[in-house]
């Protein structure tokens, strides 16, 4: 329970507890004419007395239940009217015309005028107060609860219980409440602080039932009597019902608040975290970034510390690890760890499920709440805004642009990195087409010089680079097949050239040919921009054939971080012999021949690239 919400049960409570206790401590009726006229309060009238000698504490006590009945019973028949016909007018088409017509009627009508003609024809009576309001106080969050159902209705479990005949009373029950709960809760704290304001507003006008004692009515008779201004008794006849009245409304709305917050959580777990920032001058953290994990052992790791200080000798790193690890809910996730990822290279992390791939992906890029990560992270900047020049020649000038004020930034997500998920059409949003979705990724980039045109030519040449037909820019999602989806993606996080990407078992939904033919674009697309791929894959072999480096992970622990060729013929750990081990020899012989080639082609790659780096360096 967040402080909000603590707040606002307490004060609601000590009401609820004098709406109780307080008739029985009084001792007397509210309405009673018990002793002298504007008593001051005092061990017999703790209160005092009001114009007409009755006790106040007596009638603020019994105000409070009056006050309390009605809120509760406005805000309970008002709340299920909303979720009942809310979930009825969602899921059921027939009956969303009837009832969204009637709410449209209701929403329309003076609400206000009405329950003065209700309260002035019925003499202001509780109950009848509770069922006007309950009825015409529906309609609000009825309609939100309704949209959250017409969208419920349509994911995939929903339509997997109709198919296996679900009935609607159990889906809407078992599917469809959970999610609306939230929302009834909200609607049910407002219902009553608007009930309670509404019954003051009422006894105060002389509308409320003249049978039962309000706070309304308590400040009504108050504000008549002259004597209340001419002497203190403002004091005991005003303040206490002002004050409990504002009390009550207070406490209600530090619990909606509370409610709201709480409801935020899901949300606020999204926002980018802050520890993942731009690498500015990457020699000073490499420099203190500790390659090899610091819980392996020294003996295991002489040859990984070799290949590491070479990648931080070079300073060419696209990601320096510091210290990462990740906590939820006190269960260690990740355990410190540091590491950095040479610029240009392609490593694979491996692990069994559930070791930590993924988490260490999402905290890598970002996606992770600051509260369950520590550590930090560092980003080359990238983006090269859809030019034909690779990220390698603007990395080196973007890493000097950083080196002031902007350098504090957090980085852009599509610009400075992207990260492909394993099912491509979690990332696409199904009513924006593909080409808005490629105009929503540019808009990161530092693009006012750059016309809608102009962003739409860039989007087709992506397209076509990953061999899709530049028509699809039209379509929608769901008129993509799987494999499409996955290279539309892939020509997503290649618009903007970014430093750094992150692959999350992007070929996992998809059948091996499809599969193999994804895998080799991306990592052809990602040698020929000179990017940095960091590949989560659970196919050892297809890692091997493609990787740098690999990154062993397993509890949460970093256990290797080496080349892919050295992690091969000498694995560290146990652990990876026994990955290994799970390899056919066969295709590990083929592999390991691969290498010679590959290994070679890509050094090659990789020494003109630094050349054409240096090159551009000089004539900027
Ligand atoms: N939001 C979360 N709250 C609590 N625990 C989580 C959360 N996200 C992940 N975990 C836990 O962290 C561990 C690692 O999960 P993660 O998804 O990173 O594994 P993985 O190696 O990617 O697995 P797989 O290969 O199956 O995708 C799991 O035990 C999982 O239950």
């Amino acid at each position: 329970m967040n402080r909000s919400k603590k707040a606002g049960s307490v004060i609601v409570a000590c009401f609820v507890g004098l709406a109780l206790a307080g008739p029985l401590l009084a001792g007397v009726e509210p309405f009673a004419f018990d002793g002298e006229r504007l008593l001051t309060p005092s061990s017999v009238n703790w209160l005092g007395t009001n114009a007409l000698g009755q006790d106040v504490f007596s009638q603020l006590s019994y105000g409070a239940r009056t006050t309390l009945l009605i809120g509760l019973g406005v805000a309970v028949l008002s709340t299920t009217l909303s979720g009942v016909l809310g979930l009825m007018a969602g899921y059921f088409k027939r009956l969303d015309p009837l009832i969204n017509g009637l709410a449209n009627v209701l929403l329309v009508l003076p609400s206000l005028l009405l329950v003065l003609i209700v309260a002035a024809f019925t003499s202001g009576g509780v109950w009848q107060l509770i069922v006007t309001l309950g009825l015409l106080t529906w309609p609000g969050y009825m309609r939100l609860i309704r949209a959250s159902v017409l969208s419920l209705r349509e994911r995939e479990f929903v339509k997997a219980s109709q198919l296996f005949h679900g009935k609607p009373s159990y889906i809407l029950r078992k599917h469809l409440m959970p999610f609306i709960v939230p929302l009834l809760r909200t609607k049910f704290i407002l219902s009553f602080r608007q009930a309670v304001t509404m019954e003051a507003s009422l006894s105060f006008l002389g509308l409320g039932d003249p049978n039962q004692p309000t706070w309304g009515k308590m400040l009504e008779q108050a504000f008549h009597q002259t004597e209340t201004w001419m002497t203190t008794a403002w004091q005991w006849t005003i303040v206490p019902p002002m004050l409990a009245l504002l009390l009550v409304t207070i406490g209600l709305a530090l619990l909606s608040e509370g409610e709201h917050q709480q409801g935020n959580r899901l949300l606020r777990s999204y926002s980018p975290s802050s520890r993942v920032k731009l690498l500015l001058a990457s020699s000073e953290i490499a420099a203190s970034v500790p390659c090899a994990h610091s819980s392996v052992k020294a003996a295991e790791q002489t040859q990984r510390t070799e290949h590491c200080t070479a990648t931080h000798a070079g300073s060419d790193n696209a990601v320096v690890v510091h210290d990462l690890s990740v906590v939820h809910n006190g269960r260690t996730i990740l355990q410190p760890m540091s590491f950095s990822i040479a610029a240009g290279s392609v490593t694979a992390i491996i692990g069994e499920s559930g070791s930590g791939k993924t988490t260490l992906a999402r905290a890598v890029y970002g996606l992770l709440p600051d509260d369950v990560m520590s550590g930090a992270v560092y980003i080359r900047s990238g983006g090269t805004n859809g030019s034909s020049e690779t990220s390698g020649t603007s990395d080196t000038s973007n890493i000097c642009a950083t080196n002031g004020s902007s350098a504090e930034r957090g980085i852009n997500r599509w610009v400075d990195a992207a990260f492909i998920v394993q099912d491509p059409r979690l990332s696409f949003n199904p009513l924006l087409t593909i080409g808005q979705q490629f105009m929503e990724a540019m808009q990161g980039t530092d693009a006012s010089s750059i016309t809608v045109s102009e962003k739409r030519l860039a989007a087709k040449q992506a397209l076509r680079e990953v061999q899709l037909s530049d028509r699809l820019l039209d379509s929608y999602p769901h008129e993509l097949s799987g494999g499409m989806l996955g290279r539309a993606l892939l020509a997503l996080a290649l618009i903007n050239k970014p430093s750094l990407l992150i692959a999350d078992e992007p070929t996992g939904a998809l059948d091996p040919i499809v599969k193999w033919e994804i895998l080799n674009l991306l990592v052809t697309k990602v040698r020929e921009h000179g990017m940095t791929l960091l590949l989560i894959t659970h196919d050892h072999q297809a890692a091997l054939r493609v990787a740098d480096d690999m990154m062993i992970i397993k509890d949460g622990q970093l256990l290797e971080h080496a080349p892919a060729e050295q992690w091969l013929h000498h694995p560290a750990t146990s652990y990876s012999r026994e990955l290994q081990a799970l390899m056919p020899s066969i295709r590990r012989r083929h592999i390991s021949e691969e290498f010679k080639k590959v290994g070679f082609q890509h050094r090659e790659g990789c020494r003109n690239l630094k050349k054409e780096q240096r090159n551009v360096g000089r004539t900027t």
